[in-house]
């Protein structure tokens, strides 16, 4: 490990009970993560993606090897630098869930707080880090809607009244209100309309550029991994079968499943 990684998984697995049998859902999985590098992972529906995104965002613990973040920007007080996420206490993780991580789900009432406003939404994690000035709050409420493209004049109104697009932004606003150095996204414009996804993605890209971001993107499309990623693994029952950079794995193909994978979307 150098000391510029940021997230750095070792040999990183989780096992879930299967008709009474530990079964692996991802095993054996390093890699390391540097500041604003985006890196994807890729592979077929099961094939351990979100597990491994749940790990390396300690929602879910490991059972075997480890996962370890860069934690010395975190707060003025901590030089500790890389630690392992299973040596965090809960309130220390939810923390950095709240400020220095993002997690972009899927499903976007997955989430959001559906039962506040839009502008709600937004500056609720700024009161996390002890924001409480109304006026202040609001403002930077419209200054990220507007970052996002979402039409200010709906501030008030509940997410539920937005498009699956919208919320996604919304989502999207959410998460990077309070800088946060690392976002994880779980397929983050699936299920959208192409014309919705196309727009969102560019979005995306031009935020993670900006904002000189770190991500863990999860994706079974391998133009959301092109657009957006430098890096990418590929997963394959559980293991990863190829990593590399995105251009070089997607136009040299070394791991046959990468092949198929590829050949699959060439192939009308
Ligand atoms: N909470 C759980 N309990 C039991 N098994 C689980 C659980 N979560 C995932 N699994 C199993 O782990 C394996 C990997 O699932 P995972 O959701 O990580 O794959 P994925 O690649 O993200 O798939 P998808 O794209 O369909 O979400 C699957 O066999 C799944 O059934």
């Amino acid at each position: 490990m150098t000391a510029d990684v940021l997230l750095s998984a070792r040999d990183a697995g989780k096992a879930f009970m299967h008709q009474g049998q530990p079964r692996w859902a991802c095993r054996g999985v390093s890699f390391d993560l540097y500041p604003g590098e985006v890196l994807a992972v890729v592979g077929e529906s099961g094939s351990g993606k979100s597990t491994l995104l749940r790990l390396l965002a300690a929602r879910l613990a490991c059972d075997q090897g480890s996962v370890h973040y860069d934690l010395r920007a975190e707060s003025e007080r901590d030089a500790a630098g890389l630690t392992d996420l299973a040596m965090l206490s809960e309130a220390r993780l939810r923390w950095l869930a709240r400020t220095d991580w993002g997690f972009v789900e899927q499903h976007a009432r997955d989430g959001l707080r559906m039962a506040v406003s839009g502008g709600a939404n937004v500056g609720e994690r700024l009161m996390a880090l002890g924001a409480r000035h109304y006026g202040k709050l609001r403002g930077e409420a419209l200054s990220w809607m507007q970052r996002v493209e979402l039409d200010t004049g709906r501030i008030d109104d509940l997410p539920a009244t937005y498009s699956g697009g919208m919320q996604q932004r919304l989502q999207i606003a959410r998460n990077l209100v309070t800088h946060p150095r690392l976002v994880f996204m779980d397929e983050p414009t699936t299920g959208l309309d192409v014309s919705v996804q196309a727009r969102l993605l560019d979005l995306l890209r031009e935020l993670v550029d900006d904002l000189q971001l770190a991500a863990v993107v999860v994706t079974h499309d391998l133009a959301v991994a092109r657009l957006l990623a430098q890096r990418m693994l590929v997963m394959k029952d559980g293991l990863v079968v190829e990593q590399g950079l995105t251009d070089r794995v997607l136009d040299d193909p070394q791991h046959p499943y990468t092949q198929l994978l590829v050949s699959s979307v060439l192939t009308p």
